[in-house]
């Protein structure tokens, strides 16, 4: 099921930003394509596995984006886009980001309190944008039904299960300075 994701990201170039190993990938940099296949598959398999019956659908800016806009689209569920910028409306909430690479702020807009919610985003390394992204949540008042995550790698995804979270990932995978190593998949078939 997941043919194109495992091929691509064995495929995928590594930079380095500062000491960390970057992989770029189409799925988390939007770079150098995206293929409707490798998109489809992807989508697919989120709608597979995720509990979609929530309120609505929370992503992350960017490369939250085409995931939380498609999988909107077929499931008729709203999505929300956590951004980078700040807009200054009644009741935003702005929290704090650090990756392994960068540090920013969040501001969350467009949750009811009570709104149940799946949180959808593309990589899960460190767990910094989902730790910020589940804070921003709690003081909004959502309950996280489900958290999915396109890939894994590091070991962010044990602190949000250590915080009492489902979370669940399509594919887990290693990155040094001569590649990525696909691990593991939901398909099984890795
Ligand atoms: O688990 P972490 O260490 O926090 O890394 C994961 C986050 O890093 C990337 O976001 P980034 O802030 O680089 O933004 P982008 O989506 O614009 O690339 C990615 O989209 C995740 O949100
Ligand atoms: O290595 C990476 N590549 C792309 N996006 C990411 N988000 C966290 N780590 C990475």
């Amino acid at each position: 099921m997941l043919k194109n994701l495992r091929e691509s990201l064995r495929n995928a170039p590594i930079i380095k930003r500062g000491s960390y190993n970057y992989f770029i990938h189409p799925i988390s940099d939007g770079v150098p394509v995206v293929r409707p296949e490798l998109l489809r598959e992807v989508i697919a398999c989120i709608v597979k596995n995720a509990n979609v019956d929530v309120d609505k659908i929370v992503t992350i800016e960017a490369m939250g984006l085409p995931l939380g806009s498609a999988l909107s689209q077929i499931t008729d569920i709203p999505f929300i886009i956590i951004r980078k910028r700040k807009y200054e409306l009644p009741g935003e909430i702005a929290v704090h980001q650090a990756t392994g690479y960068s540090k920013g702020e969040l501001y969350l807009n467009g949750i009811d309190k009570g709104d149940r919610v799946l949180i959808v985003d593309d990589v899960i390394s460190t767990g910094g944008t989902m730790l910020a992204t589940l804070k921003a949540l709690e003081m909004a008042g959502a309950t996280v039904k489900d958290i999915i995550v396109v890939i894994e790698r590091g070991d962010g995804k044990k602190e949000i299960i250590d915080m009492g979270y489902d979370i669940k990932t399509l594919i887990k995978i290693d990155v040094d300075e001569n590649g990525v190593k696909v691990l593991e998949c939901i398909d099984g078939e890795c």
